[in-house]
């Protein structure tokens, strides 16, 4: 697996995500040659779905009716047989968020649960001092606590950070390198979570494709360099994303 395969088979993402990633997400999609369409709203979401290749489920801004729309997406999504991923963004900021995520994790099939280690934490039950969106403090196993959540909820478990963790709950593979400047520009998990949705759409639905994934991402926000504003980090990642998509090898100053 590798980018260039979503590049070569396109697949349409419909994205249930929040309001300050949709535009960066959208524009990562097609950066690698995905469809994104975002729609929120429980009306139509079943016919999202239909024309879907695969689900994201984003909580970062959550409302009443986009939980509604995820819970029935999530259902066609798991009748049809399309990958679903589930972005759970600062899940231990509210008892709300934790509520929708239990919901959730109880009614629909996730194929994937990407997330920061703080919301990786909440969602184990295990103490974390949460820190809106960003990972928060605490001391957890890492890797035991992904396994531990890919083994309750039959998962793959895409934890990221400075080394990216990915495991289905039996084979682990850690993945390092990246750039610390992309932690600075909002949104660029919950683009990784889209992309995972089109990678597991594109390819294997196991952890070989995340892993893929994730060695990508990093690859990029290497590409992406040393910029000296977050305004021209963003717009070098998308463009080394897009570029690593059609399989460049030659790389010149982006
Ligand atoms: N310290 C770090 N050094 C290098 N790369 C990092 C570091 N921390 C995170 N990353 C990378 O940043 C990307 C996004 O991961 P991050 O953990 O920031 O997600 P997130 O907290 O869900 O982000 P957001 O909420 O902003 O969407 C991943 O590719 C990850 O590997
Ligand atoms: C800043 C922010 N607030 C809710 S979602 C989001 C995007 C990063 O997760």
């Amino acid at each position: 697996m590798s980018l260039s395969n979503i590049y070569k088979k396109k697949p349409l993402v419909h994205c249930i995500t929040n309001t300050v990633a949709a535009n960066f997400t959208a524009n990562g999609l097609l950066a690698i040659g995905a469809s994104p369409i975002m729609a929120d709203e429980a009306i139509e979401a079943e016919e999202m779905v239909r024309i879907a290749d695969a689900l994201l489920l984003n909580i970062g801004t959550l409302h009443e009716t986009t939980a509604k729309t995820m819970l029935i997406a999530g259902k066609a999504a798991n009748k049809k047989g399309i990958p679903v991923v589930l972005d759970p963004v600062a899940v231990g900021a509210s008892l709300y968020r934790q509520q929708i995520v239990k919901e959730i994790l109880a009614q629909i099939q996730i194929d994937c649960i990407r997330c920061n280690v703080g919301e990786l934490a909440v969602i184990a039950g295990v103490p974390w001092e949460s820190r809106g969106v960003d990972s928060g403090e605490g001391q957890i196993d890492i890797i035991e606590t992904a396994k531990l959540v890919a083994n309750t909820y039959n998962t793959l478990v895409f934890v990221t950070g400075s080394t990216d963790i990915v495991t289905n709950g039996k084979e682990t593979f850690q993945i390092q390198g990246g750039n610390e400047r992309i932690t600075q520009v909002t949104a660029t998990g919950c683009l990784l979570s889209a992309i995972c949705a089109a990678g597991l759409a594109a390819d294997d639905r196991n952890v070989a494709t995340l892993q893929a994934v994730s060695s990508s991402y990093k690859r990029a926000a290497e590409l992406a360099g040393e910029q000296p504003y977050i305004g021209s980090f963003q717009i070098s990642l998308l463009n080394a994303l897009e570029r690593l998509s059609q399989g460049e090898k030659e790389w010149t100053l982006l």
